[in-house]
């Protein structure tokens, strides 16, 4: 395409290829369909992961909507696509009567601002597609020529790039979610059926931690998995009485304890939201079975399932046991409940316009009362996962909210009985207002983890997670390059992460005195640790 009489003949059916992870790149894409539907052109909106990728080379004129996500990759459902353009051998004029725009959305605190649209234009230009502005591919859709001006083409996708913010004029729309929401009544056994794979859990606590004059308001969410079956079955096969389970018409459970002074409905309100009666039970639970059951059978297998539990068929055939145990002896039986431990900043700016705005989802939590019931999904986690080799060093660094899952895997690694081999990197700005978990820090010193609290602005000169790091240099040095260890980093995405990096970087350099290499090979080793987010213990180490 070299003149742009050759774009007013581009013909007039348009295709608009979206790739989304929340739903923001689909919602512009079919945005875009019925504007140019509304404005006569013929239009077909379509997912990447639903196109047939042959299709590709005959499709004469075509918008691209996608996100960037994780460390600048691509939705998923652009994977496909993208791995078919990469394909080795492809010609380079196979998309020569391609004519495309791209819509690229983003957030420019990210460092790879953009990065999936960027390299899907580049790549598509390189196998001979047209690229076209929005405005200019959407006016060839309805017939009225294109608007395009020509630029060179490195030119144009630096133009062309729409960079997203998503339209939010709604500017009280947190104050509205927070009456909608927070008004509400917690549904007590209400309709309790939920899609498969989602679960009830119920705010245990929801409480700020952060000063109430001070400028951000960071709340503590506890969300404990609800358990009421369970609970009430185990109500039924032990002493443990009382009425509030939950489940209503649980008569058993009324017939109070054999434990002494004890308050029954306390006993189940201890199993519903102290233990977690999901948990296979540990061996002293077998033993207090054994203790207490009037069968003389049943006492004779469970003897012999304790002496040789491997031998023995299932736990859970001796947990389904005729045994009445005394409270004491269920509670503890069963380890402390496990629960959902959350640290959410309320997201409040406001925009260039000096619009005022809330994010949804911290808004929403901070109204909600204590006892409310939330329905949860829980997905696996994908790129945040402990070494597979407990041995390996770990360097955890969190600053501010990112705090919370550092604090999650300090926690797993002194179960590990690695506490000694953690060290622990927490920022905030002062130890009177933003000090989370403070009431934390000794014991797990005491458990051996190295903890390193930069608070910034306690003194004159700032200090932050990457100076302790620096002060660190010889620890990292023997961590991170001759120990092969991992290092963990979340929070802010802004200038954080390249400047833990760089500190990294600059510690296992003979810059600090303590590495044998150069600062650029330093560099590349940690650019290299990142890129391929390889975990320590991994074959490829
Ligand atoms: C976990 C996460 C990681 C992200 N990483 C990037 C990134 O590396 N580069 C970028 O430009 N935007 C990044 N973003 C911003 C998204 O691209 C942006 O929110 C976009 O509107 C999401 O569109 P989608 O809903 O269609 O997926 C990230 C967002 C999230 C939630």
């Amino acid at each position: 395409m070299s003149s742009s009489e050759d774009e007013d003949h581009l013909p007039s059916r348009i295709l608009v290829l979206y790739a989304s992870e929340t739903g923001n790149a689909q919602d512009i894409a079919e945005r875009t369909g019925r504007e140019i539907r509304r404005k006569g052109g013929r239009c077909l909106v379509q997912s990447m992961v639903e196109f047939d990728i042959h299709e590709l080379p005959h499709t004469p004129l075509l918008i691209l909507v996608n996100s960037t996500h994780g460390r600048g990759q691509p939705p998923p459902d652009m994977v496909a696509l993208w791995s078919a353009l990469l394909r080795s051998g492809l010609p380079s004029d196979i998309l020569e009567d391609v004519n495309f725009a791209i819509y690229g959305l983003g957030d420019s605190s990210y460092e790879k601002f953009c990065y999936a649209a960027k390299i899907l234009a580049r790549r598509m230009i390189s196998l001979g597609a047209h690229l076209l502005t929005v405005p200019a591919a959407a006016a060839a859709a309805i017939g009225n020529g294109t608007n395009g001006s020509h630029a060179t083409l490195d030119e144009q996708l630096e133009r062309k790039l729409i960079i997203d913010e998503p339209e939010n004029d709604d500017t009280e729309f947190g104050k509205t979610a927070c009456l909608a929401w927070g008004d509400e009544r917690a549904p007590e056994g209400g309709d309790d059926v939920l899609e498969p794979g989602w679960v009830w859990t119920r705010l245990a606590r929801n409480k700020r931690v952060t000063d109430e004059g001070w400028f951000q308001d960071v709340r503590e969410i506890h969300l404990q998995l609800e358990q009421a079956l369970e609970v009430h079955l185990l109500v039924e096969a032990t002493d443990i009485g009382g009425g509030d389970t939950g489940v209503p018409g649980d008569e058993q459970a009324r017939r109070g304890g054999g434990s002494g002074v004890y308050d029954p409905a306390a006993g189940s309100r201890i199993l519903r939201d102290h233990v977690d009666v999901r948990q296979p039970p540990r061996k002293s639970f077998f033993e207090w079975m054994a203790r207490f059951t009037t069968s003389e059978l049943e006492k004779e297998r469970l003897e012999e399932f304790l002496a040789d539990p491997v031998d023995q068929d299932s736990d859970e055939s001796y947990s389904r046991g005729t045994a009445t145990a005394t409270t004491e002896a269920v509670l503890d039986s069963f380890f402390r409940k496990r629960e959902i431990q959350l640290l959410v900043g309320l997201v409040e700016y406001k925009t260039n316009l000096k619009i005022k705005r809330k994010g949804l989802l911290s808004s929403w939590l901070q109204c909600l009362p204590e006892g409310y019931r939330i329905p949860t999904k829980l997905d696996a986690p994908t790129l945040f996962l402990p070494p597979p080799n407990a041995n390996v060093p770990v360097i955890l660094v969190g600053p501010g909210t990112g705090v919370a899952p550092m604090r999650a895997f300090a926690e797993e690694r002194i179960r590990q009985g690695q506490g000694k081999n953690t060290v622990i990197y927490f920022g905030c700005r002062s130890k009177m207002h933003d000090f989370y978990y403070a009431d934390e820090w000794d014991a797990m010193r005491k458990a051996g983890v190295t903890v390193r609290i930069a608070f910034s602005r306690d003194q004159d000169e700032k200090l932050y997670v990457q100076d302790l790091i620096k002060e660190d240099a010889k620890m990292i040095k023997e961590w991170i390059h001759d120990r092969k260890g991992n290092i963990y980093i979340s929070g802010s995405s802004n200038a954080m992460p390249k400047q833990v990096r760089s500190a990294v970087a600059w510690s296992i350099s003979d810059e600090s005195g303590e590495g044998d290499i150069s600062r650029e090979e330093a560099d590349r080793y940690v650019e290299d640790m990142f890129m391929s987010g390889t975990r320590g213990g991994e074959e490829s180490w």
